[in-house]
């Protein structure tokens, strides 16, 4: 992987091109795409309490989750700019039912991504005022190129994809994403509209001092994982850790891979796969964490080994700095 500190996100997918193992630019023209797609969303996130995009639009989800205007607002632009640039044969997003086939004007279009969305991560922090992002999952699909996509195309394991990332709009906007070849962020410039490389082959710390979970659902987790939360609050050696939640995935797993911590979305009695969704939600997080040093389970299992069944599943989810996951981890076998 070619870097230099400080050059464009458009600099720096030309001169990466090679190194992904499929390239054909139409990765590089996907990556571009997701880019003036977060530059909209911003634009609009930045000043969300200035016009008619708080609160939510009185409908659910096929989750059952209220949609936020917001939610709506991220997931029309994301399909639009990737529909547009005729890229992509597939969609499926966090506030769509089922995919979306995508057919091209031209009869023999190439076109071999699908593409996975979460558009807004973070929903129930959107009128707060604090960070919410967009995540985003690539593969190659399946089925054969020029027919209409299937399910199972979207259907892959996370050790398929090609590439993922997210956009983290917060403090500043910072779109972080790996080809399978290291994690790389980018950090826009707002009165440019332009991304450049600030954080260089990100690397989760093996050891942290932050764990991140929602400690009110404490009283229905299992043994191991309340044994675990226990030992971090333990004042022994270099503990007690910190207890960090920001209640959007993107932001907690942003400060946890600079700093060094761990994030937990475990089952529990009253949500018995967990909340977060396998494919759009952790198997992304969970590639950018192996790429960056990390590990990603979903409690005995590697997050991304996990064959889907689902388009909208929901898996436990526990990520972060290597030596607390595979501590937490031996918590959980005394379990099973
Ligand atoms: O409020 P809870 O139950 O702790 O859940 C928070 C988690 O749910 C999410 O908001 C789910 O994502 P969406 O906002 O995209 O639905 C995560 O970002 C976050 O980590
Ligand atoms: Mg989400
Ligand atoms: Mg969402």
């Amino acid at each position: 992987m070619l870097s230099k500190k400080n050059q464009t996100l458009g600099e720096f997918i030309i001169e990466n091109q090679d190194s992904f193992q499929y390239s054909s630019g139409e990765l590089s023209k996907l990556i571009n795409a997701i880019r003036l797609a977060a530059k909209v969303v911003n634009h609009e996130v930045s000043k969300a309490g200035l016009i008619d995009i708080l609160g939510g639009v009185g409908e659910t989800n096929v989750q059952g989750e209220d949609q936020q205007k917001l939610d709506l607002f991220a997931n029309e632009k994301f399909i639009q700019t990737l529909k547009n640039r005729e890229i992509v044969c597939g969609i499926a997003s966090e506030e769509e039912d089922s995919f979306i086939s995508i057919n091209s004007n031209d009869d023999n279009h190439q076109n071999k991504y699908v593409v996975l969305i979460d558009p807004l991560d973070g929903s129930s922090n959107i009128d707060v005022n604090v960070s919410v992002g967009t995540i985003f999952s690539i593969y190659r699909r399946v089925t054969p190129v020029g027919t209409p996509v299937t399910i199972e195309d979207f259907l892959q394991p996370g050790n398929k994809q090609v590439a993922a990332g997210y956009v983290v709009y917060g403090t500043s906007t910072m779109l972080v994403y790996t080809t399978g070849d290291g994690v790389n962020g980018f950090t826009l410039n707002p009165a440019l509209g332009t991304f450049y490389l600030s954080h260089p082959n990100m690397q989760f710390p093996v050891n942290g001092h932050i764990y991140s979970v929602n400690e009110g659902n404490y009283v229905h987790f299992n043994q191991g994982v309340k044994d675990y939360i226990k030992y971090c609050q333990m004042e022994e050696g270099d503990r007690p850790y910190t207890s960090r939640y920001i209640g959007s995935l993107v932001s907690d797993f942003h400060r946890n891979m600079i700093k060094g911590g761990i994030y937990m979305y475990p089952k529990s009695s009253v949500t018995m796969n967990g909340k977060l969704r396998l494919l759009y939600e952790c198997n992304p997080m969970a590639f950018l964490a192996e790429q960056a040093n990390g590990l990603a389970i979903g409690g005995k299992n590697r997050i991304m080994d996990i064959q889907p069944t689902e388009l909208h599943q929901r898996v436990p989810f526990f990520c972060g700095s290597r030596n607390m996951v595979e501590k937490l981890q031996e918590f959980l076998k005394k379990y099973h």
